[in-house]
């Protein structure tokens, strides 16, 4: 989304923001196809395996070194000042840029669900997603990593705007102001699940992992027939959707839910 538009008004629109999320959804889809093709390399999860000169003191993973590095210098070109943008290390260096005017969309918080992004993607999806076994391409799945964790990231923080966006439902504004004041969070929890909208993104989940995972030739029609496909697709779509069913909407709704239960803090 582009917050920096002279409609930034509009970036509340709920519409708009699942707009975001059907977007980030090829993202996502893209980056695990990219990392699939390396094997798990389990050596770069383990902190001790590599030296990294010049930062002897650093006793983290090879990911971690990687992530950090990256983050560092992202974090110099103002990256982390969008609001859709959440580091996964720090401390990090200030902007060497000026700031930029973003309009004030949320309600000021520091909620930061990146520890868990990192432990369900290392924990259960790396393992379904790689082939078992190494490889030596260490540099190139670190690479992929970072993609992946960056798109999981932004795509599950967004739950924020769109927990702004239905708390500014007229309609619906006292139950949950309601609920906030009683603390709640099952209650809030239901109020802001739509099961329609969850069903609708697993189908075309599955639809667009299983067009984007063939190869697709100069001739010949896409085969959306997953039985007789499956066994040559780029990317399981099974972990793909598990992916989203037990991690990427759950925490979506959690970020939604932390965010609504400060909404009203001075
Ligand atoms: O689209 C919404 O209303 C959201 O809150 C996002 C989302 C999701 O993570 O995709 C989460 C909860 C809803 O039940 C439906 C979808």
């Amino acid at each position: 989304m582009n917050f920096l538009s002279e409609n930034s008004n509009d970036s509340l629109s709920l519409g708009k923001l699942r707009d975001t999320l059907i977007r980030l959804e090829d993202t996502i889809i893209f980056a695990l196809i990219e990392r699939a093709q390396f094997a798990r390399n389990v050596s770069i999860y383990k902190p001790g395996i590599f030296k990294y000169e010049g930062s002897d003191d650093f006793n983290g993973s090879f990911l971690e070194f990687f992530l950090g590095e990256s983050e560092k210098v992202h974090a110099k070109v103002r990256r982390y000042q969008s609001p859709d943008e959440y580091p996964f290390t720090g401390p990090l260096p200030e902007p060497v840029l000026p700031p930029l005017n973003y309009p004030k969309i949320l309600k000021p918080n520091n909620i930061n669900v990146n520890d868990k992004i990192m432990k369900f993607y290392l924990e259960n999806i790396i393992p379904t997603l790689c082939a078992d076994g190494e490889d030596q391409n260490f540099g190139s799945s670190a690479t992929r990593d970072v993609a992946c964790l960056q798109a999981l990231s932004q795509r599950i923080h967004y739950g924020k705007f769109v927990a702004e966006a239905k708390f500014q439902d007229q309609k619906l504004q006292p139950k949950y102001i309601e609920y906030i004041k009683s603390r709640d969070s099952e209650a809030i929890e239901a109020l802001l699940t739509n099961k329609k909208v969850e069903e609708s993104l697993l189908k075309r989940l599955r639809r667009k992992a299983l067009t984007y995972g063939q190869d697709i030739t100069e001739s010949g029609g896409l085969n959306l027939d997953i039985e007789n496909t499956s066994r040559c697709l780029k990317i399981n779509v099974d972990v793909v959707v598990e992916l989203y069913e037990k991690w990427v909407i759950p925490l979506t709704k959690e970020v939604e839910v932390i965010y609504l239960l400060e909404r009203l803090d001075e």
